[in-house]
């Protein structure tokens, strides 16, 4: 998997677009990556606005989150980090602050378990509605080392998992290329908008 920065960069900016137009990333909220090859992953500079991004925004940092050019990279890079040590495959990984996410994640004491949905086949691996998703949803900490460490602990006995929420906070997901993140990020969108309608609070 090799990608140069501009193009990296162009992706994140236009998913930041996309993501802020739709309420996901509001007052800086959020921040967006993408693994450029073994060694260098394109991230956003901390503190940036994520619908007003351009090249100067995004950064890089190396494959255990080091600043490669002086810069302060997100304040959440190890969580992205977790991801892709974690998975090989993935080559982008997208954090939302969306108010389903947020609100959802306030509602439930344990995981979401997403079944019977159509929509699960727009994650990897999926190819029915009569699949299970877990989604687990992890304490919001300030200590973002020992919130990744936490949810590294939960995947070593996880199933298939494409996605996380964080309490009061909001969510991450991944995927192959910044479109297919993208991609996951819209289907968790609707089946968080489904799951509080569910539980029968009033959504836009
Ligand atoms: C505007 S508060 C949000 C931050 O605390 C954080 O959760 C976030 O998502 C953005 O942080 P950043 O350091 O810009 O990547
Ligand atoms: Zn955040």
């Amino acid at each position: 998997m090799t990608q140069d920065f501009e193009q990296a960069a162009r992706a994140l900016a236009d998913a930041g677009r996309q993501l802020y137009q739709l309420g996901m990333v509001p007052a800086t909220s959020g921040n967006f990556s993408a693994r450029l090859d073994a060694e260098r992953i394109a991230i956003t500079v901390s503190g940036r606005h994520k619908g007003h991004l351009s090249a100067d925004d995004i950064m890089l940092v190396d494959g255990l989150g080091q600043s490669l050019d002086g810069r302060r990279a997100s304040a959440e890079t190890a969580l992205h980090i977790q991801i892709y040590q974690r998975f090989g495959d993935a080559g982008a990984v997208l954090h939302p602050h969306s108010v389903h996410a947020t609100l959802l994640s306030r509602l439930l004491d344990g995981p979401l378990e997403l079944s019977d949905y159509e929509l699960l086949k727009a994650f990897p691996g999926f190819t029915t509605h009569e699949s299970h998703l877990t989604v687990p949803v992890f304490n919001n900490d300030q200590d973002i080392d020992r919130l990744a460490a936490e949810v590294d602990a939960w995947m070593d006995s996880a199933g298939p998992i494409h996605g996380y929420l964080i309490r009061g906070h909001g969510f991450y997901t991944w995927g192959g290329s910044v479109a297919d993140a993208m991609r996951h990020v819209e289907a968790f969108e609707f089946l968080f908008k489904c799951e509080l309608m569910l539980q029968g609070v009033s959504v836009q």
